[in-house]
């Protein structure tokens, strides 16, 4: 008897994800009948040219805009049948978020700042579990800083660990290190590398970068809302990001 493994549960799964913008000669297809699952516990890279949809794909699957037709799920909730209401409460409690500007409020404190999803969740924060979170991101010394007291990277490590503390089903990450030198920007991919790795979180990032793209498990890339390519395989082998580089020249010349 031959027994086949199962396939991971997915995360966040997409059938048939059709997005449309505007209506009659101005309508614009963002999401065109897109079908893709992320597994839990693992890294995906989603690239593309300009206008191919990441970003729609992106705000539909973590449930800041709704789709056209067809089915999103986030943890097996299907999203199309919860009011905006629900939705919120879902996307506090299961979705983390790390944006390319880090999106901190100024006025409080790191630890304040990684508090704050439990805070709005009604959770009572434990002290311990805020100081392990800014120490898992090289950050234990920074409780007190305010994010104009931090470094670009420093704050994206912050909003790293705000995303993890819930412990989501999905960290979604738009171009996170857009905004990064290289060094800062090789600590951050190695975070999100270390929360699959190390705690099976899953992670769907949006980039640009070849090279940020070589930290993920998968490439997923869209062009004119569809499925373009895809490429498995291991992370951060050597010639990955060639790999991906090259992917994506074909991509942009057809
Ligand atoms: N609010 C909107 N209203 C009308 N059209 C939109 C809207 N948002 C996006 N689009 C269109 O939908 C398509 C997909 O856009 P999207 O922003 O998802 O692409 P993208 O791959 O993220 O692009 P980029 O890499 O330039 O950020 C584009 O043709 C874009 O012009």
């Amino acid at each position: 008897m031959t027994i086949t493994p199962s396939p991971a549960a997915e995360a966040v799964g997409l059938t048939g994800a059709r997005k449309v913008y505007g209506t009659g000669a101005q309508a614009v297809t963002a999401l065109d009948e897109l079908t893709l699952a992320f597994p839990q516990g693992t890294f995906t890279a989603v690239m593309g040219p300009s206008g191919s949809g990441k970003s729609t794909l992106l705000q539909c699957a973590a449930g800041l805009d709704r789709l056209t037709s067809g089915a999103v799920r986030v943890g097996g909730v299907d999203l199309g049948g919860l009011n905006e209401q629900r939705r919120t409460v879902l996307r506090r409690e299961r979705i983390g978020f790390v944006f390319q500007s880090f999106n901190l409020v100024a006025s409080l404190t790191a630890a304040q700042n990684v508090e704050l999803p439990l805070r709005l969740a009604g959770r009572r924060p434990a002290a311990a579990a805020v100081r392990a979170a800014l120490a898992e991101v090289g950050l234990a010394d920074r409780a007190t800083h305010r994010p104009a007291e931090l470094s670009g990277g420093q704050q994206q490590r912050v909003a790293i660990a705000r995303a993890l503390i819930t412990r989501p089903d999905v960290v979604f990450a738009d171009e996170p290190t857009g905004a990064l030198d290289t060094a800062a920007s090789r600590e951050v991919l190695g975070l999100l590398r270390a929360a699959v790795d190390g705690h099976g979180q899953t992670v769907v990032m949006v980039t640009h970068d070849p090279v940020a793209a070589s930290y993920a498990d998968e490439v997923v890339f869209l062009r004119d809302g569809r499925i373009a390519d895809r490429l498995g395989g291991a992370a951060q082998v050597p010639g990955r990001a060639e790999q991906i580089a090259g992917l994506m020249a074909r991509l942009e010349q057809r």
